[in-house]
């Protein structure tokens, strides 16, 4: 093959238990969706050589790469709060890892490309809806400066998939830090595996934690990368929708983009997963479950240690930082977002001011900050007194401006990206591809239609996991 992509496959190294030995399973006729070019440069890898139909069959799990060690992932996890004791990559496939020029040891996997061991009554595929949400949005959130999974390739397969209709088929390639997710940890607990566990425990600090050095210290990293993860997600109006613990990355990346949205109208309840009947994955909530998530990290990492009545007392301790270090990044990312590169913690009453007249407003929270970076916070929904007291403050536009983006991918953007694409026009999937990674800057005459939050009849209420 010309096409070289230089594989070191470490996680294939690892007892064979943690995952089975798996090819992707050829599809009818692939096509091109997209490659992500500068993805491609940044990993080192020739974009040119992977746009060709070589690279096309790869991307479609049509051909696999020389170096490449394909294998399903085993894990379980916590769905919704309840244990399920074994999933695992049930429609995707890791080809292997590469390492990147900045030193980064990263996935590439395919998501959609077919059956494994794990993949239960599921047939292994993904349709063209979810990929190019998964896309748009995984490269959006990197964007605007937010840990993620990257897209690199999306193919459609030429076959179709049966969900509620018949729907086009489609792969995508997704770039990871790793696929290492808590419910990895927590299967091999779960069996009493622990040699396995010790494994994967090396693997995860060698790959995710070179300088944390004991367990847990890579605990308390962890513990901080998700305060700083989820405040992020919060200051965007990012709501995850399914945070699962098989979709919470040990490496500290949002991971999955499933049933995910920005809010439109700010609330802080709001919910938009059609299977999250009791809003436990609410915006709201979202500190309190990535907390939850870790507590479970730390519960599969305690057979690790030994003293395990003292490493609970432990871990509880490193778990309850938890807490301050994401009230501190909230403050850090809220507090720009009204112009205050220094916030101090009186300034949390002048935030939370801001946001419960906006949910009473019902104000577009995208639009809603940004009017501050504009200099317009009656646009905001404030009222005449926070006005008075914000300009009292001494906000610098500057700094709220490099903190509110103009635009995010909004639901009902996606779902016109989705219906045109349907149809064969790429053409709009494009265009919102570039107006949101640029989302502090996009192209005006772009971004037009991206920045207006839906009229009332291209609201989109809810999403669905949507496999
Ligand atoms: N069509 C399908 N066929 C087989 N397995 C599936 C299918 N859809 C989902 N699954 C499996 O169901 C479980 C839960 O799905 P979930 O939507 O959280 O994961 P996903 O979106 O497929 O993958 P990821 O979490 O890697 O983004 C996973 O184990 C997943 O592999």
């Amino acid at each position: 093959m010309s096409l070289h992509i230089p594989f070191d496959n470490s996680y294939a190294r690892l007892p064979d238990r943690l995952f089975t030995r798996q090819a992707p399973v050829p599809v009818a006729s692939p096509g091109w969706i997209a490659l992500n070019d500068r993805l491609a440069r940044d990993l080192d890898l020739d974009a040119q050589a992977l746009r060709s139909d070589e690279g096309l069959r790869v991307f479609a799990g049509n051909a696999v790469p020389d170096g490449a060690a394909p294998l399903a992932q085993l894990y379980a996890g916590h769905q919704f709060g309840q244990w399920n004791p074994q999933l695992g990559d049930g429609r995707a496939i890791l080809l292997g890892e590469i390492l990147g020029p900045d030193g980064i040891r990263r996935d590439i996997a395919l998501k959609g490309s077919g059956r494994t061991p794990y993949s239960r009554m599921g047939d292994g595929r993904a349709w063209l809806g979810p990929v190019i949400r998964e896309y748009i949005m995984s490269e959006a959130m990197h964007a605007l400066g937010v840990p993620t999974t990257r897209a690199l390739a999306a193919v459609t397969t030429g076959e179709e998939v049966i969900r509620e209709t018949v729907l086009p088929g489609a792969v995508l390639t997704r770039v990871a830090q790793s696929h290492i997710r808590v419910g990895t940890f927590q299967i091999l607990t779960a069996r009493g595996d622990h040699d396995g566990l010790r494994a994967l425990a090396d693997h995860t600090m060698a790959r995710h934690y070179p300088d944390a050095g004991s367990v847990p210290e890579m605990l308390a990293q962890m513990v901080a990368r998700q305060a700083d993860l989820i405040a992020r997600w919060m200051s965007l109006g990012f709501i995850h929708g399914v945070m699962n613990t098989d979709n919470c990355s040990v490496a500290g990346e949002t991971i999955d983009y499933g049933p995910c949205a920005f809010m439109d109208g700010y609330h802080p309840g709001r919910v938009f997963s059609s299977i999250d009947a009791h809003g436990r994955y609410a915006y709201g909530n979202q500190p309190q479950v990535a907390l939850w998530n870790i507590a479970q990290f730390a519960t599969a990492l305690v057979p690790l240690m030994p003293n395990q009545d003292r490493a609970v007392e432990d871990f509880t301790a490193i778990i309850n930082r938890f807490a301050d270090l994401y009230q501190s990044a909230w403050l850090d990312r809220f507090g720009a977002k009204i112009g205050l590169a220094e916030p101090t913690p009186e300034d949390r009453a002048l935030i939370e001011a801001l946001l419960t007249a906006m949910s009473a407003a019902g104000t577009d929270f995208t639009n809603g900050f940004r009017a501050l970076a504009e200099d317009a916070p009656e646009r905001s929904g404030a009222d005449a007194d926070w006005i008075a007291r914000w300009r009292a403050r001494g906000p610098d536009l500057s700094v709220a401006a490099a903190a509110n983006p103009v635009v995010v991918p909004r639901l009902h953007r996606i779902e016109a990206t989705i219906t045109a694409a349907m149809a064969g026009d790429l053409s709009v999937f494009d265009d919102m591809l570039t107006v949101v990674t640029a989302p502090f800057e996009p192209d005006p005459a772009l971004a037009k239609i991206h920045v207006a939050p839906p009229a009332g009849h291209e609201k989109v209420d809810k999403t669905f996991c949507g496999t």
